[in-house]
């Protein structure tokens, strides 16, 4: 099939992708036209794994084309993807200004059978106000189907190419008919291709997500309560884990969540909530344990200091939001950085993809360290809020030569207490006893 991909970030370079891997004939639209000039040249603009060679492979079987001309890559699509952000304003609710000029700009182009596929997650009636703007624009009706993108960004391309289920939320059996072609490569394993009406397709994408920050701020609230009654949340995880009813996935403790989507989203669906009459109660109280929790390694930097951050050293490993991702939208660790800072902290920081991305957003305010031991030279202390692989078994006494004093805060439960308390560290986590 020819598909239009209209925004090529995370969600849309991705999704082209792999939907060129599957014989379909993509162009990817993207209005930052450095972003297409590198993508031209092999060039992938963000970190994700595996998808440089599939960029590559399916540029070089002609199948993946780039352009910032909408009209080239819109005039002779069955299906245009509409994959741009829809960021948070600054009440709370989805901005959709991405997807309004997406839509002005698609309009004079459309085919008369193309089939508007909404990708970006955006609030419930977009889908309609689409459809609407389409029909003002055009003279016409046009077909728009919503279908949500479940992708978890460092797992993106497995994700994509073996979905859990596919959701459309379609009007036409022609729409339907287009996508089931479309994902049935992806659907060999008797994953199901649910079908609903576009609302229910909207609203499915923020209550995945709201059900999913959810699980990660209640075993947080569950790890802080823990450390006040001398509990070990690892074995509190593992004893309700068991529990089929419950199971253990999202269910790891840390410094909150993060990333373009777990925060925008559940402030998106409370504000669809507060418009419609309903209190949001649970989402706001998702949304607020969550902000508190990324404050939480800072405050046990102050337990343990005293008080008296100024002046020290501070080592942090991880900046991304996640592993195996450079992005860094709504990282904690960039909360614990700002706070550092305005404590009068020097900070040294290490992440292993991540480190452009936090320089372009704080200069020469932190040193840059392009190795984990590098960056805990002279330092106070170490915090630790991303779970890169690398930092798994590092070399403990080497950590220990490096740093001034051997103290860690590990917002990720890395180590085993016992282990630190072999080495000699003082060991800080979450939800465990600290080892002292
Ligand atoms: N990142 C994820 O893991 C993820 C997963 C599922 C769903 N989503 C949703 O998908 C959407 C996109 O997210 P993302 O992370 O890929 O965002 P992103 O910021 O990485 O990418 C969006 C891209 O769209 C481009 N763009 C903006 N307006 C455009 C226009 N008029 N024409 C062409 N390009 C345009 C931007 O330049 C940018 O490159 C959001 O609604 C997000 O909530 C994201
Ligand atoms: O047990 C857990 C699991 C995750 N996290 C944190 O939660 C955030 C989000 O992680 P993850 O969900 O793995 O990454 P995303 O790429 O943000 O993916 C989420 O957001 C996407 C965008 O909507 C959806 O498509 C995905 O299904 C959904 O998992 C990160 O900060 C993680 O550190 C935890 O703290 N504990």
């Amino acid at each position: 099939m020819k598909i239009a991909m209209i925004g090529a970030g995370y969600v849309g370079l991705v999704s082209g992708t792999c939907l060129a891997d599957t014989g379909n004939e993509v162009t990817c639209v993207d209005i930052n036209q450095d972003r297409i000039e590198r993508l031209e040249q092999g060039q992938v603009p963000i970190y994700e794994p595996g998808l440089a060679e599939l960029v590559v492979r399916n540029a070089a079987l002609g199948r993946l084309h780039f352009t910032i001309d909408t009209a080239e890559a819109v005039r002779s699509a069955q299906l245009v993807f509409l994959a741009v952000g829809t960021p948070s304003n600054e009440d709370g609710s989805a901005d959709l200004s991405y997807l309004w000029q997406a839509v002005e700009k698609i309009a004079p182009h459309l085919r008369t059978d193309a089939v508007v596929v909404v990708k970006s997650t955006a609030p419930v009636g977009t889908n309609q106000e689409i459809s609407n703007r389409l029909r003002k624009l055009t003279g016409r009706e046009c077909d728009v189907a919503s279908n949500p993108e479940f992708l978890k960004e460092g797992a993106a391309i497995n994700d994509f190419q073996y979905p859990d289920r596919i959701v459309v939320g379609v009007r036409t059996p022609a729409a339907e008919d287009k996508l089931r072609e479309l994902y049935a490569p992806y659907l060999r394993t008797d994953k199901p291709f649910l079908t609903m009406t576009p609302e229910s397709a909207e609203l499915t994408k923020y209550v995945a997500n709201a059900l999913l920050s959810t699980k990660i701020s209640f075993i947080n609230e569950m790890a802080n309560l823990c450390e006040r009654l001398k509990g070990d949340i690892n074995d509190v995880r593992r004893g309700i884990g068991h529990d089929r009813r419950i199971g253990f996935q999202f269910l790891f403790p840390g410094v909150g969540y993060g990333g373009s989507c777990f925060p925008k989203d559940v402030r998106a669906l409370a504000d669809m909530a507060r418009k419609v009459g309903l209190e949001p109660r649970m989402l706001d109280a998702v949304d607020t344990v969550n902000n508190h929790q990324k404050f939480v390694l800072l405050a046990k930097l102050k337990q343990q200091f005293s008080d008296k951050l100024q002046g020290l050293t501070i080592a942090i490993w991880g900046l991304a939001f996640k592993p195996r991702t450079d992005d860094i939208r709504e990282a904690p660790a960039l909360v614990l950085i700002d706070q550092l800072l305005a404590a009068g902290c020097k900070v040294q920081v290490h992440d292993p993809e991540a480190l452009k991305n936090v320089q372009a957003l704080y200069g020469d305010k932190l040193l840059y360290a392009t190795s984990p031991l590098d960056a805990l030279e002279g330092a106070d202390a170490l915090c630790i809020n991303t779970e890169w692989g690398d930092f798994r078994n590092p070399d403990f006494d080497e950590m220990k030569r490096r740093l001034r004093l051997p103290i860690i805060f590990d917002g990720r439960n890395l180590y085993e207490p016992e282990t630190m308390r072999e080495y000699g560290f003082v060991y800080h986590s979450i939800g465990r006893v600290p080892v002292k």
